[in-house]
């Protein structure tokens, strides 16, 4: 069946599958005959379930001979014995008829499959598969039983006395004519149904995973209102599915209830047409045992699994595209440095400067709140702008404010501010930022550490809009956060770079929508220490292969992309953890003399956090902030991170090759132990087994 109807790809309808399955059965007639009857046991189980009592009361109880009556009993019981055996063989002989249809879709696939060798498209195509098998096998079960049960129900009806007819049959008949006549506007809007929750399960496996670009990037009220409009589509659909659902519930009281109903209030008749007690128990049990259950299956398999079928055949003869087999999202490579997924990530305006560094789209790190007792390290700072801090002064270079390197934009708030912020990962968790006071003056460079797990990074995510504080306040250029203003004037530079298959100019220019002189793309690069790869690609127009770079290269594209964003605001979240002491020195210094540009990093190395004007020690309720100086006069725990950071001597057997780069959180009787050695290489290469990276640094890693 399903080669022919790959033959017509994309021309799949429901009557179209009709003839073909009708079609196919034909070609399987000895199937069919057997299926047909081994089901003529269950004709013969539904007879006895209704004639068998009804003997056994008229004939037995109800003459005073217990003994006929136990006897037509015990006929009833054998009868449900045999029909079970029947019901087995049925089984089997389904399987006669639906496998061979299995294997067809089977074969197709695999063939499309080998055509087109994408592992995730053939298993979500065999998957649907097995979902056409199982339909297909359900429809065939609850047709049959549904006809055989009629047919034995009618025959011990007749049997019983031919006037039962006449009260259960015409209910019966209208209530099936009611389903079969809903059967097609029913599948149709089944059909739309399910098209709608793919369009939006498939949407949202798009956007699911860009959730923090979306959010980084300010697009959340683009993104919800193009999600929004296929959220509405699907409640449409349902709506309109479940008014028509109600012609189902309509058809099953019609043709299973009400026969009981007037069976009952037609007693008295019935009794004095001549018909017994036991036929009306035995046309009860007809209709309660029988034929109700038949008639239920019937509406509820076919009216459900009948379009489920048509659709997923559709789907299996449908030309190949990826969102044809399934929620699976459209993307081009995979890992930290996957292509962008398209359509999660929204097309930035000319109006709307992009500002934001994406992240991994496949690492949500930290996304989701996750349970109570997480992150138990309240925090309360004061940290204000020191007399040295430039807040109120104008950016540099003099008046850039509507240049393309305005970062500065000549606004007078400053350039960070935090009043009071709070924040839980859970309304039940202790707070890991905890009344929070922090102001930054345009142009200012300041420095996060603390341990591990101390809150570092759900602080630059606050910063960024991608959390909301509990209480407080933040904003970024006087702009509240979160919202689309403060989006525009912040970057956020996670510690996976995020590069997507392009050009280099496309991956850099990637946050500006005017076009970038390639000058300028190059001064970037040149900034960030990124020219000897962009050189050694083949210039800002060679192709980027993300899969081809290494942790470190792909941090230095993230890091000019965000270089080159208009946002006056970076956040540097460990984002240059892949590279040695002096790519990172570079990278740090460019982006803290971008005019007008503040710069807050959360530092991994002594050396960073000297570097900055300021440096923030987060220590739950001793968070401090000061310079570096001042932090070592009066911070404990400040001057036994720089301690952890600074070399043991003692432990010469492995050296340091990046001396200021050792784990803090491993306290100082492990500083310096030998396991946490970075070798230097290439800029950008992977830092050699033993690193930092897993054992932690001062800054952790998220
Ligand atoms: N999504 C989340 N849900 C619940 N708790 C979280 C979540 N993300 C982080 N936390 C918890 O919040 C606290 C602060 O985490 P955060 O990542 O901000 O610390 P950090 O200082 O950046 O750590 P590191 O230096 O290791 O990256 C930790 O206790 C962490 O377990």
């Amino acid at each position: 069946m399903s080669d022919r109807v790959g033959a017509r790809q994309g021309k799949v309808t429901a009557g179209g599958i009709r003839v073909r399955g009708l079609r196919y059965l034909r070609e399987r007639r000895r199937a069919v005959v057997r299926l047909a009857g081994w089901s003529v046991l269950e004709t013969g189980q539904t007879f006895v379930i209704g004639y068998a009592p009804a003997r056994a009361l008229d004939a037995g109880f109800l003459a005073g001979r217990a003994e006929v009556g136990l006897a037509w009993l015990g006929v009833a019981a054998l009868g449900v014995v045999v029909g079970a055996y029947g019901t087995g063989q049925v089984y089997a002989a389904v399987a006669a008829l639906v496998e061979p249809v299995r294997d067809r879709l089977v074969e197709g696939v695999v063939a499309r499959g080998v055509r087109n060798p994408d592992g995730g498209v053939l298993s979500g195509l065999t998957q649907q598969v097995e979902i056409a098998r199982d339909t297909f096998a359900g429809l065939v079960m609850v047709s049959r039983s549904f006809v055989f049960t009629a047919v034995g129900a009618f025959f011990g009806l007749f049997s019983l006395a031919p006037l039962l007819l006449l009260v259960v049959g015409p209910p019966l008949v209208a209530g099936v004519a009611l389903f079969a006549a809903s059967l097609r506007p029913l599948a149709r809007r089944q059909e739309a149904f399910l098209v709608a929750d793919e369009a939006l399960a498939e949407r949202l496996g798009a956007v699911c995973p860009g959730l923090r670009d979306i959010t980084a990037t300010g697009a959340e009220e683009r993104i919800a209102a193009d999600t929004g409009e296929l959220v509405d589509a699907e409640l449409r659909a349902a709506r309109s599915l479940a008014r028509w659902g109600v012609l189902r519930i309509a058809a099953l009281a019609i043709g299973g209830q009400l026969p009981v109903v007037l069976l009952l209030a037609a007693a008295p008749w019935l009794l004095a047409q001549g018909v017994t007690t036991g036929a009306l128990v035995g046309a009860l049990a007809y209709i309660t045992q029988s034929l109700l259950p038949a008639l239920r299956n019937l509406v509820h398999g076919l009216g459900t699994s009948g379009s489920r079928l048509t659709v997923v055949l559709r789907r299996l003869s449908r030309p190949h595209s990826p969102s044809s087999t399934g929620p699976r999202p459209k993307r081009t490579a995979t890992g930290s440095h996957g292509e962008r997924p398209e359509s999660a990530l929204p097309e930035l305006t000319p109006t709307d400067p992009p500002t934001t560094s994406p992240t991994p789209d496949d690492q949500p790190r930290k996304a989701l709140p996750t349970p109570a007792g997480q992150g138990s390290h309240p925090t309360t700072a004061q940290c204000q702008p020191s007399p040295t801090d430039r807040l109120n002064t104008p950016p540099t270079p003099a008046d850039p404010t509507n240049t393309p390197t305005d970062h500065g934009r000549a606004h007078h708030a400053p350039a960070l501010s935090l009043a009071s912020v709070t924040f839980a990962y859970s309304s039940t968790a202790t707070p890991v930022i905890e009344d929070l006071d922090l102001t930054l003056a345009p142009g200012s460079h300041l420095a996060v550490v603390g341990p591990s797990g101390i809150g570092k990074s759900t602080l630059t995510a606050l910063v960024a809009g991608m959390l909301e504080p509990r209480h407080g306040t933040i904003r970024v250029g006087g702009e509240a956060v979160p919202s689309g203003g403060a989006a525009r004037l912040r970057v956020l530079i996670p510690q996976e770079a995020y590069v997507f298959t392009g050009t280099v100019a496309d991956n850099l220019a990637h946050f500006r929508q005017d076009p970038v002189p390639e000058a300028e793309l190059l001064a970037a690069a040149d900034a960030v220490g990124l020219r000897p790869l962009v050189d050694a690609l083949g210039g800002p127009g060679a192709q980027v292969d993300p899969a081809a770079l290494s942790a470190g290269e792909r941090q230095l594209i993230a890091l000019a992309r965000a270089y080159l964003s208009y946002a006056p605001l970076a956040l540097l979240d460990e984002a240059t953890c892949h590279l040695d002491p002096q790519a990172e020195e570079r990278a740090e210094r460019a982006f803290a003399q971008r005019p007008g540009g503040t710069l807050v990093v959360v530092a991994h190395r002594i050396s960073s956090a000297r570097r900055a004007d300021r440096v923030l020690v987060m220590d739950g309720r001793g968070t401090a902030c000061g310079t570096h100086h001042e932090l070592l006069e009066t911070s404990p725990l400040y001057r036994e991170l720089v301690g952890s950071w600074t070399p043991v001597p003692s432990q010469p057997a492995l050296p340091l090759r990046d001396p200021d780069r050792v784990d803090a959180v491993a306290g100082p009787g492990l500083a310096g132990d030998g396991r946490h050695v970075v070798a230097h290489g290439p800029v950008g290469q992977m830092e050699a087994p033993g690193d930092l990276r897993n054992g932690g640094t001062l800054g952790g890693q998220g």
